[in-house]
Formats: structure tokens, C-alpha cells, sequence
């Protein structure tokens, strides 16, 4: 007989939330992603393009990843959308498409899971979906590679999250990364969904959708050995050179 890993039929299904774009490096972000997301049981990803329509090339990825997923799409409105000459700090990224997926979530109905907003370029480990599982409301981590600073993170004291190790705007009342932090599904069933604003200021959408699920920084479930490990790292992939397509242009039949 073939040996199986039995799965606890009381786990929790992790709902990955992922908004993506169309770019010249979005197949190597999303294969790199992948490789990562397809060792991780008991999951369902929900990717949402930011575009007018579905594409082939996110449908066939989504695919070909044999991960179990829904492809959504939503594009961010003309005013709050990334202008010219914007810089990157200036517009808020994938907020129509994480509020798209959880109201897809919430209308799932699934009692008995978590929900995690993983961007498709930063770099996990497979032990911080192992610590996310954990759940009851809302678990916190480090992260890597963000704020200006090696890491971010809670500083934890008798179990609780008192303060933070963050210097780019510590007053917010939850000044930490949406990689950092993962939610149970229940609290998108006790009334209204919570979701994202492109009314908040920037940088501050994190800690504006947190304080829809929580009271206060202490009802923050610790994980990652009270804060103390870095599981996610904030990466991001270089601007390819493509400066000489000009002279010898790529051919239209390879996928890049
Ligand atoms: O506050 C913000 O605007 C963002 O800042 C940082 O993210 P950062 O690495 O700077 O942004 P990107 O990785 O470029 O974008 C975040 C996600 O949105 C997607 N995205 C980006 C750009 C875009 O035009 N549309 C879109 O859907 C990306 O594919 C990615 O999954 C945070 O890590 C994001 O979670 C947050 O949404
Ligand atoms: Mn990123």
C-alpha cells in the first residue's frame, strides 16, 4: 500500500490572498512563489489580477501550479491608480483586489479557516504557514526588509505584544507589514467584511484593517518563538535591463 500523510480533518484551509499585475517579471515572481506555496497542505489561493480581465498568462500559471485556487480580477480605479511620475510610496497597491477576495471568502462561508495576504514577490518560509494554522483570531510575526530597517517586529512581554521594534511611523496603532499577520475567517462572518481604503494614508492600510479586527495590539496572538524568528522577508525583484530590445527584439513566440 502507498503511505499517505494523513491530514487532520480539522485543520484549517489557509486562503492565500495574492493581487498580481501584469509585468515583465510576474512569470518568475509567480513560478518563485509557487515553488514555495505548493508545499504548504490544506490551502486554497486566491489570486486577483489587477486588470479589466482574466489573462491567459495568470490562468496557466494558476494551473499549472496544481494548487487548488480561484483567479479573480478587478482593476484599481483611474484616480487611485498609479499616476506618472508617482513615486512608489504614493499610491496604494492591491487594495480593490484584497477587499475582491474577501468578500469572495466571506461569501465561501468556510467556519474553519485562515486568511493570509501574501504578496506574490516577497520570500516565505514554509514554517510561517505552519505558525499562521495556529490562528484563533489574529497571529503576528516579523518581517523582513521593511520600514527602512533589517525587520520590523512586535516585541513581546509576558506573551503580549507591548511595543514594537519600528521606527517609520511607530504611532500607528498596528505599524507592521501585511506579510506579517494572518486572520481567522470567523471575522468575516460577525457582520460587515472588513475591508481596505484608498482613503488612508499611505502605509497605513495594515493598521487600518486591523483595527477592524481587534480591540487593541494585545489581542495579537504571537508567533514565530514570541516574535523572535523571521519567516517572511519583504524582497523584491529587481528592474530587469531591457534596454537593447530595441536592436534585437524578442521573439513572439517565447514566454518570458
Ligand atoms: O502599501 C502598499 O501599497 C503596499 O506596500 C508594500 O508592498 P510593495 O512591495 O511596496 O508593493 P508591491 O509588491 O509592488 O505590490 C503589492 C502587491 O500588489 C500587487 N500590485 C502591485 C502593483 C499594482 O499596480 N497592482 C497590483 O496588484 C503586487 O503584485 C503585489 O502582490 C506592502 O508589502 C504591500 O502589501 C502593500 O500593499
Ligand atoms: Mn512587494
Amino acid at each position: 500500500m502507498h503511505l499517505q500523510q494523513v491530514v487532520d480533518p480539522n485543520m484549517p484551509t489557509i486562503f492565500v490572498v495574492t493581487p498580481t499585475y501584469t509585468r515583465l517579471t510576474q512569470r518568475a515572481d509567480i513560478t518563485r512563489f509557487v515553488n514555495t506555496i505548493k508545499h504548504v497542505e490544506k490551502m486554497h489561493w486566491i489570486v486577483i489580477e489587477d486588470s479589466e480581465h482574466p489573462t491567459e498568462a495568470v490562468r496557466e500559471l494558476m494551473a499549472e501550479s496544481g494548487i487548488p485556487g480561484t483567479q479573480l480580477y478587478t482593476k484599481t480605479p483611474e484616480n487611485s491608480e498609479k499616476k506618472d511620475g508617482m513615486e512608489r510610496f504614493q499610491y496604494h497597491r492591491g487594495v480593490d483586489q484584497r477587499n475582491l477576495a474577501l468578500n469572495k471568502i466571506a461569501a465561501m462561508g468556510d467556519k474553519n479557516a485562515i486568511v493570509y495576504f501574501a504578496d506574490d514577490d516577497n520570500t516565505y518560509s514554509l514554517e510561517v504557514f505552519d505558525e499562521m494554522r495556529k490562528t484563533e483570531r489574529v497571529s503576528v510575526w516579523p518581517v523582513a526588509f521593511v520600514g527602512g530597517q533589517k525587520y520590523e517586529r512586535p516585541i513581546v512581554v509576558d506573551g503580549k505584544v507591548k511595543k514594537w521594534h519600528v521606527s517609520w511611523h511607530p504611532e500607528r496603532t498596528y505599524p507592521t507589514d501585511m506579510a506579517s499577520f494572518a486572520f481567522h475567517s470567523s471575522l468575516l462572518h460577525t457582520g460587515r467584511v472588513p475591508q481596505f481604503s484608498h482613503e488612508w494614508r499611505q502605509g497605513f492600510l495594515e493598521s487600518g484593517f486591523l483595527e477592524q479586527l481587534l480591540d487593541s495590539p494585545e489581542d495579537l496572538e504571537p508567533r514565530g518563538d514570541n516574535c523572535t524568528k523571521i519567516l517572511v522577508w519583504h524582497t523584491r525583484t529587481m528592474d530587469v535591463n531591457i534596454k537593447r530590445e530595441a536592436k534585437l527584439r524578442a521573439e513572439p513566440f517565447i514566454k518570458v
